[in-house]
């Protein structure tokens, strides 16, 4: 027995990030990324003339200097208006590029999912939680956090060194004896400025680490709590048919209860975090004033220049605690990253995972089957079926026991089941093949979009669909081919039956499988049904569950599904 489960490893966090930045979209994604760069670097040198123009108006001050302070005043006003319409562009910018990337990433991952019914066996395999929200929101989380930090980063680089230069200039130099040692520190107010951000950091690594689990188990739990709204609102009848309201509002109240406990577990956390933070940057307005005030009162330097040595020391300080500030907005990031990097993981296991029941398109219209193992995705060997040709034409009725693998047979004969072992030749892509299941997909809608699904519309005309509504005993439906609405909903279990069985009358498909689809039905309009599928299609294969033994005369061929699990020795 091959086992049915390779594991695909997670791609890393560059194999997420990167792919955008070098395919078709790149000239798009480099133009904006640079044009918001160079606005905010320009803004850098904004803020360098505007600390320049504050010292030069508080000396004009001192001096009692009035045409200088008026020309300063009036160069910051023109910077002032300069700053704010570079924001907006800035701002314009960057979020027209993380649409574009998040548009660029959305397609790629409803694509790989959607492909192959990857969809399908993300679920049967329980490969993991709300790929849906994986797809509606961690990709807008990711990418938007993902510019708003890297740009964050380069600008905060450029700010530290442009102002850390100012800083350095007009340090002058610290001079003092220690344990009879002269020493003499050049630029000493940007060591101080760069030694007390480090420390910052490390604080902030330490006390915020936590935050990174915290924001990875809100995602899921969310997403998790949301899921069970959508299983009360999607299982609404049977539920209140079992009287389950009180059942889900606990189990949604349990659910709701993680969030909150993990929601105080944040709160505490970050308050924690921005204490520390708050303390250390109050803490940190003081350095600059109390380091630079021996040399002021000494007059090596004006007034005017410790404004521009405070200020300046602030926006090195303020630029290197923008990795502190920062660390929740990061935890986000990578949790939605590590979604993400999950989603596709499981995507490329769906795709790559080739071990199991092997494939093949035959250049026929026939199915045929090699003897079949047939297993669960754990591995687990299921259910033994002799081997099968089907060629157009032909009835074949599938028996087998309760649970003994009669739908699996059915799914891996259509392709969606690769667990276990054996050759499958699928008829080749001119073959027509429809799957009809106990209860079949009804898109909302037009009855006629409904009754044509999974073809289009236009290729069937209004009076064929009429006349597969009346074949199938759906006479008071079939004016009504233009009303939209939730057929699902409004239609009974036996009716949703004979609209999927008016499909295969419309479509006339050359396989067709019928999965216990007339159980809904009285006997005698199984019955029939059944004349009207024969005689319409006597040209199709078609091959039935059914427990009915009365329709058992109908099929010529009949294959046996043997449980391996039950299996009781001769
Ligand atoms: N996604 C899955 N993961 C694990 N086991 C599965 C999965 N789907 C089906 N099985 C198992 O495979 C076995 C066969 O199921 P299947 O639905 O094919 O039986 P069946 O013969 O059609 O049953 P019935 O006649 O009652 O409809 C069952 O024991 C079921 O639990």
């Amino acid at each position: 027995m091959t086992s049915a489960v390779k594991t695909t490893a997670r791609p890393s966090l560059a194999q997420l990030l990167l792919p955008y930045w070098v395919s078709e979209d790149r000239y798009w994604a480099w133009g904006l990324l640079a044009t918001n760069l160079a606005i905010n670097f320009g803004s850098v040198y904004v803020s360098l003339a505007a600390i320049r123009i504050v010292a030069t108006t508080t000396d004009a001050l001192v001096a009692r200097d009035w045409p200088t302070l008026w020309g300063a005043l009036g160069l910051g006003l023109a910077l002032g208006m300069t700053m704010a319409f570079l924001a907006i562009i800035n701002y314009a910018a960057q979020d027209y590029l993380r649409i574009r990337w998040r548009t660029w990433m959305t397609h790629g991952f409803i694509h790989q999912w959607t492909a192959d019914q990857r969809f399908y066996g993300v679920e049967r395999d329980g490969l993991l939680s709300n790929a849906d929200q994986r797809v509606a929101e961690d990709i807008d989380v990711f990418v938007q956090r993902a510019l708003s930090l890297s740009v964050g980063t380069i600008t905060t680089v450029v700010n530290a060194f442009t102002f850390g230069a100012v800083l350095w200039s007009m340090s002058g130099t610290l001079e003092f004896d220690l344990a009879g040692t002269h020493y003499t520190i050049a630029g000493y107010l940007l060591y101080a400025a760069l030694l007390y951000s480090l420390l910052g950091m490390l604080i902030a690594q330490w006390m915020g680490k936590p935050l990174i689990a915290l924001n990875t188990r809100k995602q899921t739990v969310e997403a998790d709590f949301r899921a069970l709204g959508m299983n009360l609102r999607e299982n609404a009848e049977q539920i209140a048919f079992y009287r389950g309201g009180p059942q889900e509002g606990r189990r949604m109240m349990r659910q709701f209860r993680e969030i909150q406990l993990n929601f105080v577990a944040l709160v505490i956390r970050t308050s924690k975090l921005l204490i520390t933070n708050t303390t250390y940057f109050h803490i940190g307005s003081l350095v600059p004033t109390a380091l630079s005030m021996p040399r002021y009162l000494s007059g090596a330097v004006s007034l005017g220049d410790i404004t521009q040595i405070t200020a300046s020391f602030e926006r090195v300080h303020s630029s290197l605690n923008y990795f502190i500030t920062s660390y929740v907005d990061f935890s986000i990031w990578l949790a939605s990253a590590n979604r993400l990097r999950d989603f596709k993981a499981a995507l490329d296991k769906l795709q790559f995972n080739r071990t199991g029941i092997q494939f093949k398109s035959s250049s026929e219209a026939v199915l045929t089957a090699s003897p079949l193992a047939l297993a669960a995705p754990t591995g687990e060997l299921l259910s033994h079926v002799a081997a099968i040709r089907i060629e157009p034409g032909q009835r074949w009725l599938i028996r087998g026991a309760s649970g003994s693998g009669k739908s699996t047979l059915m799914r891996a004969l259509s392709g969606l089941w690769p667990y276990g072992n054996g050759d499958i030749t699928l008829p080749g892509a001119q073959a027509t093949t429809l799957f009809v299941p106990q209860k079949s997909y009804i898109p909302e809608g037009s009855l006629k979009a409904a009754l044509c699904y999974p073809d289009v519309e236009a290729r069937f005309t209004t009076e064929q669909c009429r006349q597969a509504l009346l074949d199938v005993g759906l006479s008071e439906r079939a004016e009504s081919l233009s009303l939209c609405d939730d057929w699902q909903k409004v239609l009974s279990g036996g009716e949703q039956q004979r609209l999927a069985i008016a499909r295969v009358l419309l479509q006339k498909p050359q396989f067709v499988f019928f999965d216990e689809a007339t159980s809904g039905l009285d006997i005698a309009s199984e019955h029939a049904l059944y004349q009207v599928i024969f005689a319409r299609l006597s040209n199709s294969a078609i091959i039935s569950i059914s427990h009915n033994p009365q329709l058992d005369s109908y099929y010529p061929y009949q294959l046996n599904v043997t449980c391996a699990r039950h299996a009781v020795p001769a």
